[in-house]
């Protein structure tokens, strides 16, 4: 993608369904007796993939750019595709899905973003504390319950990095399937748990949470019908910070303060950022002048750290030195080398990304090596002089739908070119 930076970005966008939530959300619906419509899911690259793997198990699954239909079959092969399940992180939730309805799976090991290594031993503990016996190899993973069913069950789906958000998800649709009451103990509250545990509460599934953790209890029958997707938070703050960074304002649409985590509206408030809340609305702008921080990323409704490379750019325009301590993962840096090739003084021990700022951008060629870093290394090339050139495109088409041709429509100048490799 060419991108010619130095414009303001003033306007109007239209937040999409979130990425994650929807990924969680599809494979909630696979456990669905009836068909299932998710409505404003995202138009994004692990929306399709997620239409692939649906497919291969015999399920319906079709996309038409805004509603997510998932039709379930008698008899689902209970398989996640080899090659396809590789490509997105929600695998071993599928396969828990899978699992559940089916009483074995396979899959494979999770994809997605690989700034760290990601582990799934949490998802796997729920699978066998639901009674299943799992085969770990090179491939991926095998599990069999048989005709016995998910047993009620107590899984712990903390990390030392906090509560596992797709472990929690796993643990959640086990348990839907068992009609008696399991507890996942330190539970992960982000969004996406909330409206999985949603969708299955409109269809029959008990779920309330207090100091112990999640107590579901299941039904043998999981309802269709329609659902919403809420809109994509991180998006959201994706395009207030590219909006704020070139010294522009964004109106953004489908998205309340309310649905922005308070760790990320406290840390953008105090780089100088400003919010006004409008009906299902919220105008973002910069206030006199943007200052540095020190903040860390956390659970909901911490700092998320999927906008954390993305502040890291932002805070290269503002006065002094920020440090953004990453807490989710144990690293996660893709964005500061690469950053460094627009003239932004970025650099990374273990967890602390530091910058140091305000910085004249100049124009670069790079690579994304994932969705986040390349929403970081776009925001720095919107603010960049001259025209700049970013490479690994498939990688924002993952979770981003319509970012590019949203971010044309506030004054941006951006063209794309087919890959190569
Ligand atoms: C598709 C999707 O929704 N992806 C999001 C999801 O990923 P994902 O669900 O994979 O993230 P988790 O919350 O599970 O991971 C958080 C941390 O826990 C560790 N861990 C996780 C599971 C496990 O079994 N054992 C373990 O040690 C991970 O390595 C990581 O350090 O939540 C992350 C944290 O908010 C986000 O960055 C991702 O964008
Ligand atoms: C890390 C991310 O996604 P995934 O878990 O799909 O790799 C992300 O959305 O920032």
């Amino acid at each position: 993608m060419k991108v010619t930076g130095g414009k303001a970005l003033s306007g109007d966008y239209q937040v999409q369904g979130g990425k994650n939530i929807a990924l969680h959300l599809y494979a909630a619906a696979l456990l669905a007796d009836e068909a299932v419509t998710l409505r404003d899911a995202p138009a994004i690259l692990d929306t399709e993939v997620c239409v692939r793997l649906l497919r291969h198990t015999g399920t319906g699954a079709s996309f038409d750019g805004q509603d997510f239909t998932v039709v379930p079959s008698a008899a689902p092969l209970p398989v996640v595709h080899p090659e396809a399940g590789r490509l997105i992180r929600t695998t071993a939730v599928l396969g828990a899905a899978l699992l559940a309805k089916t009483g074995l799976v396979e899959f494979p090991h999770p994809g997605g973003d690989a700034f760290c290594p990601r582990l799934i031993d949490r998802h796997l503990a729920a699978m066998q504390a639901a009674g299943a016996e799992v085969l770990v190899s090179e491939e991926g993973v095998r599990a069999f319950l048989g005709h016995r069913g998910v047993r009620p069950f107590t899984v712990d789906v903390g990390t030392p990095y906090g509560p596992s958000l797709g472990a929690t998800v796993t643990a959640l649709l086990l348990a839907a399937c068992c009609p008696r009451t399991s507890l996942i103990t330190n539970p992960s509250v982000e969004p996406e748990v909330i409206e999985v545990a949603r969708f299955l509460a409109d269809r029959g599934v008990a779920v309330c949470r207090d100091a112990a953790g999640l107590h579901v209890t299941g039904t043998g029958h999981i309802g269709g019908g329609a659902f919403p997707v809420l809109g994509d938070r991180i998006e959201a703050a994706t395009v207030a910070m590219a909006a704020v960074a070139t010294g522009g304002r964004v109106t953004l649409r489908g998205v309340t303060l309310r649905d922005l985590p308070s760790g990320l509206v406290s840390a953008l408030t105090a780089v100088g950022v400003l919010f006004s809340p409008g009906q299902n609305a919220l105008d973002v702008r910069p206030g006199r002048s943007l200052s540095a921080i020190q903040t860390l990323t956390g659970p909901h409704p911490g700092l998320p750290t999927d906008t954390a490379p993305q502040l890291a750019a932002l805070l290269t325009q503002a006065a002094g030195t920020s440090v953004i301590h990453e807490r989710v993962y144990p690293r996660r840096d893709s964005h500061v080398a690469p950053l460094r090739a627009f003239g932004a003084r970025v650099g990374s021990t273990g967890p602390l990304v530091s910058v140091e700022g305000a910085s004249c951008l100049r124009a670069a060629e790079v690579e994304a090596a994932d969705i986040r870093a390349g929403a970081a290394l776009l925001i720095a090339a919107l603010v960049a002089d001259g025209t700049s050139v970013i490479r690994g495109l498939r990688h924002l088409r993952r979770g981003y739908g319509h970012l590019l041709r949203g971010l044309a429509t506030l004054g941006a100048e951006i063209t794309t070119e087919p890959e190569t490799k």
